[in-house]
């Protein structure tokens, strides 16, 4: 069985209906959900309140990357909006971390400061030949969760491949939230470094997100309530 509240799902559609039926759909589950790119960039900041009337915590998860003062000033813009957690992309370095760090302790209600490391979809040989970063994908994720924890973050975005590592290097509580989760029968997608929602709990993670294997599947309650039976 997986905890409900260590579940986000991430709500990534751009059209109001079928947003505002798939929020329905989940409805009495403690999940959490995820507000990303599409949709908040289709129909704005009103989506959040409509989570957190159906009583679900939001993660905003639109992955700032700027210089420093424009991410701090961001940060503390979506810092009035009623979210639990909100990210940035670690890779924009210590001191623009630090101003989104002070940005949400300003804010007062504090939701999670999480920072990405290596996106689910990058592969070892892709970082190599691409970031020219050298070694394997989890060096360079433990770096960047240990850098974002030295900057005030609350806790990092990896796959649940990753988790062991973090917590060695960061301690067992900074957070770990984790993509790249797939049902043993659904397909990966764009996604690379995958495990079963089971192996990602078996090894350590805080919150799971999980999108397309819910949010495409010809009823999502029925596909949340099988991952919650751990199937
Ligand atoms: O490294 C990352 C960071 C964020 N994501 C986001 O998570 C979901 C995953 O959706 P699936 O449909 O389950 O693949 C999506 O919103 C991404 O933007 C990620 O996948 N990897």
């Amino acid at each position: 069985m997986i905890p409900a509240n260590k579940i986000i799902v991430a709500l990534d559609v751009s059209d109001e209906k079928k947003l505002h039926d798939l929020m329905d759909s989940l409805k009495g589950h403690e999940v959490w959900t995820k507000i990303g790119m599409e949709v908040f960039y289709a129909l704005g900041p009103k989506v959040i309140h409509e989570a957190k009337d159906r009583g679900f915590k939001v993660f905003l998860d639109l992955k700032l990357h700027d210089i420093p003062n424009t991410v701090g000033k961001g940060i503390a813009s979506l810092c009035k909006l009623p979210i639990d957690m909100v990210n940035v992309h670690a890779a924009g370095g210590s001191e623009m971390m630090k101003r989104a760090a002070e940005a949400v302790k300003a804010s007062g209600h504090s939701p999670l400061l999480i920072a990405v490391t290596q996106l689910t979809s990058t592969t070892t040989e892709q970082m190599n030949r691409e970031q020219k970063i050298m070694g394997d994908v989890k060096d360079s994720v433990a770096h960047f969760a240990k850098l974002a924890q030295d900057s005030g973050c609350d806790g990092v975005v990896s796959s649940p491949l990753e988790v062991e590592a973090i917590k060695a290097f960061c301690g067992k509580r900074f957070y770990t939230v984790t993509p790249g989760i797939r049902p043993a029968d659904s397909a990966a997608n764009d996604q690379k470094r995958i495990t079963t929602p089971m192996d990602a709990l078996r090894l350590g993670t805080d919150y799971m997100v999980i999108g397309r294997p819910i949010t495409e599947a010809a009823n999502p309650r029925e596909a949340l309530e099988q991952i919650l039976k751990g199937q």
